[in-house]
């Protein structure tokens, strides 16, 4: 059984193209915890307070939609488990998180993916698709998606914290090696509101896919 992760900046188009994935291939999409994420307001509310708490949230759904989603084949997660430690080390480094809360989170990540290490190949994600954006681009989606607690205009600090976020996306996926990669251009490619642009990006992912099996 194999999993297919999407992975990408706030706002880069994960859970469009998790839904077009899922509906292409006939599988099933799992959702990252949001509109039911009573944590997710207040950590945007008060990153210091609920940094932590915040993470250890995300850990648990995520690792319970993995389980999930490894029953069938070709399933597709809308954020790898991977990320997880990049979001975190942001906050912990913006001072949101303090040096115990970083150990203990790091030495929970570790022994959970120690499940789901590249070396079993019946729980290592198939394919990892990233989508990559502009942080010109992230900007104008997370405005166009319009979560409330997303948005600069509500707290000007959002502006530096997406910035640095969207530059570590860009060092994580060039270093990632877990399981075969492939890179959509979200810039690029509208494959939210024009259906052939949707095609290209579903086709490639088809094509690479086929090429690693
Ligand atoms: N390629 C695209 N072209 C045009 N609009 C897009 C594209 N991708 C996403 N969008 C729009 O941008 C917004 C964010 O997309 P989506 O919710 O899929 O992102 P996400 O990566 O899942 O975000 P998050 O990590 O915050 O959950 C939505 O309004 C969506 O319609
Ligand atoms: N701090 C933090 N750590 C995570 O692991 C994480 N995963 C997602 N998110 C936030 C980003 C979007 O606002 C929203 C939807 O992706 O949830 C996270 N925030």
């Amino acid at each position: 059984m194999a999993v297919i992760v999407l992975s990408g900046t706030i706002g880069a188009g994960k859970s469009s193209l998790t839904g077009m994935l899922a509906e292409k291939l006939g599988t099933t999409a799992f959702y990252e915890s949001v509109d039911d994420n009573e944590v997710l307001p207040l950590f945007y509310s008060d990153p210091k307070k609920y940094a932590f708490l915040l993470q250890i949230y995300f850990l648990n759904k995520r690792f319970a939609s993995i389980k999930a989603a490894l029953k069938d084949d070709n399933n597709i997660l809308d954020r790898s488990i991977y990320e997880d430690s990049l979001l975190f080390h942001l906050n912990a480094d913006l001072g949101r998180a303090n040096q115990k809360e970083v150990d203990v989170y790091d030495e929970l990540l570790d022994n959970m993916l120690e499940r789901i290490s590249k070396s079993d190949i019946n729980t290592a994600p198939d394919l990892l698709v990233h989508i990559r954006v502009s942080f010109d681009t992230m900007m104008k989606r997370i405005v166009k998606r319009g979560r409330e607690y997303e948005q600069i205009e509500n707290d000007p600090d959002l502006y530096e914290y997406y910035n640095e976020l969207n530059r570590r996306y860009d060092r994580w996926y060039n270093d990632f090696d877990i399981c075969p990669k492939i890179q959509i251009d979200g810039d690029k490619y509208d494959f939210v509101e024009n259906p052939d642009d949707a095609e290209k990006v579903l086709k490639d992912i088809e094509t690479k896919l086929a090429e690693i099996r």
